[in-house]
């Protein structure tokens, strides 16, 4: 039973987080919602900081751990209820047994990162981006940066719209970096009609997978760069840390612009202009895109054939044989030239090697040899890429 102590506690807790006791059916093993005298010990909701904030007649909530990656940052994450019979992986129970076995963070300004090689400017046309201070040498990577939000890709379907901008603006507002994220770029046409929150994750969040699941996240620092058709970094995911990291596609000199590509890669520039104005609400003013029509074209011409040989190539190979394997490899070879013309990959390290074993398996087992050499010394030197992607 509650004594009035008990009483001016609970009101201190609506206070502080928003909300009262939960319906009934909401009450379910692992995350009390109602704060009572058995809730007493230091940390109820461990390893959350508060009490995970729900949904009315939902199953979503927001979970927060504010000590997560120093003490400016923290990381909220918006997701169904772990069930208390189901073991099933999802971004809830991934964060909370990565929270459970970190050591304290020592904060994102580890050593290295506390002169960058880079900073945030305006660029005209864009916002703000990053610009290179120094050079940053092809395959390093200068940017290690983790999630702040997390949120199931299905969020918006399945709660109300006024549920999805309350769930979004307590994970935000619990979070000690909430300011760095409010501050993002927002991209909509009527801001004055559209809660900050959901704009700022319209607008720089990018889909990622986590326990097999798809959610949004926002990393508030990669959120800085622009897109670029190509682009001169490429960042990482790794779900199970939750960190990003960017890494230099090519030599990156004092003053260049840093950009990552937001788009599925390799497109040519009509369906790229649609991806990323209906994705993303932007016109893209990147290098490429501001080209010359007819260079413009030119590169189009090489996407479209890129794919045309790349389909040839399977088919080819599908119907084995000698003679179809030595073809493919003939027209493989055509692609990579292509590919490297249009700059379309960090290193071309895997298609070589790809190359080597086609020659190979066509009988130019010299010729394949060769390939698989220079395309391991290619793919030296890269310190992040592979897998994972926008
Ligand atoms: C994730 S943010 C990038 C950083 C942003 N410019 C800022 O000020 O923080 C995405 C927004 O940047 C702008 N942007 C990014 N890439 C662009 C490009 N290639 N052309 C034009 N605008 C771009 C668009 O306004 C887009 O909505």
């Amino acid at each position: 039973t509650h004594g009035g102590p008990q009483l001016g506690r609970d009101i201190l807790q609506q206070r502080l987080f928003g909300t009262g006791c939960l319906p009934g059916p909401f009450q379910l093993g692992s995350y009390p919602t109602c704060v009572t005298a058995d809730n007493d010990d230091d940390a109820p909701w461990a390893p959350w900081t508060y009490r995970p904030y729900c949904a009315d007649n939902t199953n979503y909530c927001v979970f927060t751990n504010a000590d997560f990656q120093g003490p400016d940052r923290g990381v909220s994450v918006i997701d169904a209820r772990p069930s208390s019979t189901g073991n099933a992986t999802s971004a809830v129970t991934v964060v909370a047994d990565l929270l459970s076995s970190m050591p304290p963070a020592p904060g994102l300004e580890s050593a290295d990162e506390q002169s960058p090689p880079y900073e945030v400017r305006h660029i005209p046309g864009k916002g703000k981006g990053l610009i290179a201070t120094r050079k940053i040498p092809r395959g390093q990577v200068f940017m290690v940066d983790y999630a702040a939000i997390v949120a199931d890709t299905h969020l918006p379907g399945r709660v109300k719209r006024a549920q999805g901008h309350q769930l979004l603006r307590e994970a935000i507002e619990r979070l000690p970096g909430a300011e760095e994220v409010l501050g993002l770029a927002r991209s909509s046409l009527d801001p004055e009609n559209v809660p900050v929150s959901e704009d700022v994750m319209r607008t720089n969040a990018f889909s990622v997978e986590i326990g097999g699941r798809d959610y949004m996240a926002l990393f508030p620092r990669i959120a800085r760069m622009n897109h670029a058709c190509k682009p001169s970094a490429i960042t990482r995911f790794n779900a199970t840390t939750l960190s990003n990291t960017a890494t230099a596609f090519h030599d990156i000199l004092p003053n260049d612009e840093i950009t990552i590509s937001y788009s599925i890669f390799g497109l040519p520039s009509s369906a790229r202009h649609e991806t990323l104005l209906s994705k993303w609400g932007f016109t893209c003013t990147c290098a490429l895109c501001s080209l010359p029509a007819s260079e413009l074209a030119e590169s189009d011409e090489r996407r479209v054939r890129i794919s045309r040989l790349g389909k040839e190539v399977i088919e080819l190979v599908e119907k084995g044989g000698t003679e179809n394997l030595r073809e493919a490899a003939g027209l493989y070879a055509e692609a990579v030239d292509a590919v490297r013309e249009e700059g379309l990959v960090p290193h071309l390290g895997g298609h070589y090697e790809v190359l080597g074993r086609l020659w190979g398996a066509s009988g130019e087992v010299e010729r394949g040899r060769e390939w698989v050499r220079r395309g391991r010394e290619e793919t030296e030197g890269f310190e992040g890429v592979g897998g994972g992607s926008h």
